[in-house]
């Protein structure tokens, strides 16, 4: 156990847990021998999560609760997901990726073909999910009261065609942003259907989230690799490895730095998650000129380019802005 664990256990044993009086018994805590005073980093104490829980999100990084959303929710939401397929409705500001071996292909059309949706906030179905009260009831410990959602996904991962291209590399999540402090930021990702190492769940590397940001890039594949799909360039291979194995309406939040990615899907059914980014209203966006996010920043900007034939007038951080949606609180500062 490492040494951070060993002393978070020493607070644990200082916690009243009787009354739940948390934070009234750091001082105690601190009066005892404590010489690291911001213990517990990376939670509040909003009577939501137990101290066990919150000691757990320190130590790994993240935290799974299960049947967290409704099948009745998940089901709407796998509607919703099929009409755009079909195209029976147009989403402004939608985002639409296909897997690269399959969009190189002649063969197929249609809803099979998607990987993933990027992008929803202005649908109003697939949008519900950022705005859940039990999903931001959980939010609100790692981001605080003012509430945004940044960015949102439904992730189809298609059955791999046999180059591996159903795989995402491991990689943190703070890479795409341009915001920043990483400890207000918080991904929550909830399995619509069972997943497991056979469709390809979340594989996370836990306590990774306590390292900093590392150097991003396209992994060396043969098959290739999806665009934009960036890997942490040299992350240690025997670092202990979960696979996060759920069940329809699981959901997981987890660190922005905290190092995860998907194995392949090797079934032949599509394996379905949707998720959002959570962040403080309170961040401020950085410049990240000069930083190993420049890659990526760029990349964005091309696509945007293309994509909207907007010049370099818009920055990286001005398309955050704009996808960006309060769902609890005020708007301060995003
Ligand atoms: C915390 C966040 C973590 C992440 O978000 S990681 C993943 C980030 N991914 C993204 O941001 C998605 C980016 N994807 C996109 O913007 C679009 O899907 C993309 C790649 C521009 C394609 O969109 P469209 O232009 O509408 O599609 P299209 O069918 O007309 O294809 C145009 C050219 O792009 C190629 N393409 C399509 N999907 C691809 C893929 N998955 N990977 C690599 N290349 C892809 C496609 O083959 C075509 O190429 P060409 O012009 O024929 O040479
Ligand atoms: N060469 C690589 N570089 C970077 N990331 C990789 C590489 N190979 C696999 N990964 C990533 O590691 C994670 C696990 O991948 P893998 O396909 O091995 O999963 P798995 O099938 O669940 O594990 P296992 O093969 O041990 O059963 C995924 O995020 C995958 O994209
Ligand atoms: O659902 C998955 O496979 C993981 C997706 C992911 O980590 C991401 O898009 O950032
Ligand atoms: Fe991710
Ligand atoms: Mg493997």
């Amino acid at each position: 156990m490492s040494r951070a664990a060993d002393r978070l256990k020493v607070v644990l044993n200082h916690l009243d847990r009787s009354n739940g009086a948390v934070r009234a018994s750091f001082t105690s805590a601190q009066n005892v021998s404590y010489h690291h005073p911001q213990v517990l980093q990376y939670t509040f104490d909003t009577g939501v999560l137990t101290p066990e829980q919150r000691l757990a999100y320190e130590e790994n990084g993240f935290i799974l609760i299960r049947k967290l959303v409704s099948d009745q929710d998940i089901d709407r939401f796998s509607k919703e997901f099929e009409r755009i397929c079909k195209r029976e409705v147009k989403v402004p500001g939608l985002v639409v990726m296909r897997d690269v071996t399959i969009a190189k292909s002649e063969y197929v059309e249609g809803e099979k073909a998607v990987t993933k949706l990027q992008d929803y906030q202005e649908d109003l179905e697939l949008f519900r999910y950022c705005t859940l009260p039990q999903i931001l009831k959980y939010v609100e410990c790692f981001t605080g009261p003012n509430i945004m959602a940044m960015h949102t996904m439904l992730i189809n991962k298609p059955p791999d065609t046999g180059k591996k291209t159903s795989r995402h590399p491991m990689h943190q999540d703070l890479h795409y942003f341009p915001f920043r402090p990483a400890d207000r930021i918080v991904c929550s990702w909830t399995a619509m259907e069972k997943v497991h190492r056979g469709n390809g769940c979340l594989v996370v590397l836990p306590g990774s989230h306590h390292g900093t940001l590392l150097e991003h890039d396209y992994p060396e594949w043969e098959g290739g690799v999806n665009k934009m799909y960036h890997g942490v360039r040299n992350y240690d291979p025997n670092h202990p490895r979960v696979h996060l194995e759920m069940e329809k309406g699981d959901t997981v939040f987890f660190h922005p730095l905290l190092i995860h990615g998907s194995g392949m899907n090797q079934t032949d059914g599509f394996r379905k998650a949707i998720s959002c980014h959570y962040a403080s209203s309170d961040c401020y966006y950085i410049d990240v000129k000069g930083t190993t996010q420049e890659n990526i920043s760029n990349e964005v900007k091309e696509l945007a380019a293309k994509k909207y034939g907007v010049d370099d007038t818009v920055t990286f951080q001005d398309t955050w802005a704009l996808r960006g949606r309060l769902v609890q609180g005020d708007r301060t500062s995003m």
